[in-house]
């Protein structure tokens, strides 16, 4: 929906770019028919349509006499093709005289023969006049856009357009996006909002590593699950105090049952074994003395207990550590190699953790060689396929490699609708900015149907950044469709993609990490916000410094090398310009610091 003042060529504009980039099969404006001098709707529409459909209109007109003569004063043009009709009087009652016709308009225009001709034959057949189906009337969710149509006295431009679009013709291209520039914490919020965790699945703990935990997970058994010794040497009564003891068995790791300790006597014992019954203290073998043995030295017959014994000494009860039935990792935890060792511990094989995200990744462009093929000539090699694969798999996060589509709507068609046959979230580069060979918009919104959330961003590097969501089954798959410059893909990937991605796999603090950081020169601010790459290093500063890693521009990668962080920068005020050395700046942590 739109609101355009009364100036021609700011109509046609939407009326080219609704009918050609987002190829709408109807636009229904209001406004701007009467007889004033600023009344110029009709003419800017006849200015951008191919052929005119007076039927309509004398339909509206006729519909229109029977609730004001005054709709005789209306000047109208409609059009089958791309047109228009504007009506004086009732804008509604303009519409519901046209819409159970708009559909069969609609399927004219796509020229769907089979849904054309049976509209005719019920014709036929009924010999009535009320459409044959009234039942499927045009709804707003069809591929048509309702304006507005707000007030009674408003009058009523209805537009068909083509259903091709003009982009393969280059003249006639927007000259200025259609997207407006959203500021980044915008896109993010949006980005998030329609990043759901995806479905639970069960798991064997060997595969359960960077997952998340979609339900807390209780002790099975306790640990220790018996009394156990936390150092080698000797189960003793404290109550002996020091002194000679009789040594009269062992208790060695893994043995169950040892013999009971009495007073006078000693268990030995070695770390990690169960502490026999009646001992309630250990001393370690350094704190004794040997008194006596067997001939050849296999047993042990007597020591001297050196120090005096407190109860409970270098024994670890049972339970101590985890009690069975304990919460021991709560929903939401991301398991590590010691969460999974824990699990291990109380007996869990097997879990419950949100699904990971499938991620399909198709590099675009006709200039594009595989690197594994050889350079032709006014080509480059693709590098973000295989750094965004590499990057998710830094991330554990499984990829579908979807290859290079060039730049024509049918192989960029076929190859998305076969990302989103295989992949939660569609991730592609190149494409999005004005060029004329920049289609991803168009197959998003036209072929596929996608929901463009935004297009454009406030952001350097990432300016085109493109998100849109394509429903499927009960859920929606996302679409990022990066920017072709390798650091713009990669800068986006960063700020959009992997929060997204951390999101659908039921991380509850899907952001990046944001530190200070202080800068080791000064930086020139850009007019949009910017993330330099830096590289971070601990100097005796409190917080970080941040070298930079060169030249920004976003086609040089090099700029990505060896990055640790990106430093976000503020646009250039009047006020401030430039960021001088030992300034603090917010850093985004996209490496190990
Ligand atoms: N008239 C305007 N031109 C451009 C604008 C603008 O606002 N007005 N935006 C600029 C910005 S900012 C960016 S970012 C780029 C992004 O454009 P696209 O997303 O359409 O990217 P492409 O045009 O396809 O490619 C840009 C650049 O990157 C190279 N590239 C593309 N894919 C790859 C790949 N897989 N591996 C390596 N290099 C790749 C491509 O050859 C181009 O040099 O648009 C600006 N233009
Ligand atoms: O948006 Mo860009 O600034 O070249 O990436
Ligand atoms: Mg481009």
């Amino acid at each position: 929906m739109k609101i355009v003042p009364d100036e021609k060529d700011q109509i046609q504009d939407v009326l080219i770019d609704w009918s050609d980039q987002l190829a709408l099969d109807i636009i229904l404006t209001t406004g701007g028919t009467g007889f004033a001098r600023r009344d110029i709707t009709p003419e800017a529409t006849k200015a951008v349509i191919d052929k005119e459909a007076n039927g309509l209109s004398t339909a509206m007109l006729t519909g229109s006499l029977k609730i004001t003569p005054l709709a005789m004063l209306g000047r109208c043009v409609i059009s089958g093709g791309s047109g228009l009709d504007s009506r004086p009087g009732n804008s509604k009652e303009n519409f519901l005289i046209v819409k159970p016709w708009l559909k069969h308009a609609v399927n004219h225009l796509r020229e769907n023969k089979t849904a054309v001709n049976a509209v005719h034959s019920k014709m036929q057949d009924k010999k009535d006049s009320t459409p044959a189906h009234t039942h499927d009337h045009i709804s707003t969710t069809d591929t048509f856009s309702l304006v507005t149509y707000q007030s009674f006295n408003f009058n009523f431009v209805c537009v068909f357009s083509k259903r091709s679009s003009n982009i393969d013709k280059v003249a006639k291209r927007p000259r200025k996006s259609q997207y407006p520039l959203i500021n980044f914490d915008e896109a993010v919020r949006t980005v998030m909002e329609h990043s759901k965790c995806l479905p639970v699945e069960t798991i064997p703990i060997e595969d359960s590593l960077g997952r998340i935990l979609s339900e807390d997970i209780t002790a099975k058994v306790s640990i220790p699950p018996f009394r156990a010794s936390i150092k080698d040497g000797y189960a003793v009564l404290s109550s002996d105090g020091p002194g000679p003891r009789r040594v009269v068995s062992s208790s060695t790791a893994g043995q169950s049952e040892p013999a009971p300790v009495r007073s006078g006597s000693v268990v030995r014992i070695t770390t990690g074994a169960m502490v026999p019954t009646g001992a309630d203290a250990v001393v370690q073998v350094e704190d004794t003395e040997l008194l006596a043995a067997t001939e050849e030295g296999a047993e042990e017959l007597e020591v001297k207990i050196l120090t005096s014994a407190k109860a409970g000494q270098d024994i670890r009860p049972a339970g101590s550590d985890v009690m069975k039935g304990d919460t021991i990792l709560k929903k939401g935890t991301r398991l590590g190699p010691s969460e999974i060792g824990l699990l291990a511990s109380v007996g869990v094989t097997q879990i419950n953790v949100y699904r990971v995200p499938t991620v399909a990744v198709l590099s675009t462009g006709n200039e594009l060689s595989d690197p594994h093929g050889t350079l032709r000539e006014g080509h480059i090699f693709d590098s973000n396929r295989i750094m965004l694969m590499m990057a998710l798999k830094e991330h554990r996060i499984p990829f579908v490699d979807m290859g290079i589509a060039i730049d024509n709507t049918d192989d960029l068609h076929k190859k998305l609708s076969d990302a989103l046959s295989k992949a939660d979230v569609i991730v592609t580069s190149g494409g999005v900015s004005m060029g004329e060979k920049d289609l991803l918009k168009y197959c998003l919104t036209v072929q596929l149907k996608a929901k463009l959330h935004f297009g454009r961003v406030l952001l350097k590097p990432g300016k085109p950044t493109t998100f849109a969501t394509i429903p499927s089954s009960n859920t929606e798959k996302l679409v990022f469709a990066l920017p072709g410059n390798p650091v713009s893909s990669m800068v986006c990937f960063n700020l959009f993609v992997l929060p997204a991605l951390r999101k659908l796999m039921g991380d509850p603090s899907p952001s990046p990490t944001k530190i200070k950081a202080k800068l080791t020169a000064d930086i020139r601010l850009d007019s949009r916000p910017e993330f330099q790459r830096v590289q971070l290093v601990w100097g005796d500063s409190q917080i970080p410094q941040a070298f930079t890693t060169g030249k920004q521009i976003s086609c040089r990668l090099l700029s990505m090398c060896q990055a640790n962080a990106l430093v976000q920068l503020p646009p250039r005020s009047e006020e401030v310009s430039i960021l001088r050395t030992d300034d603090v700046v917010d850093a985004i942590l996209i490496g190990r610091l």
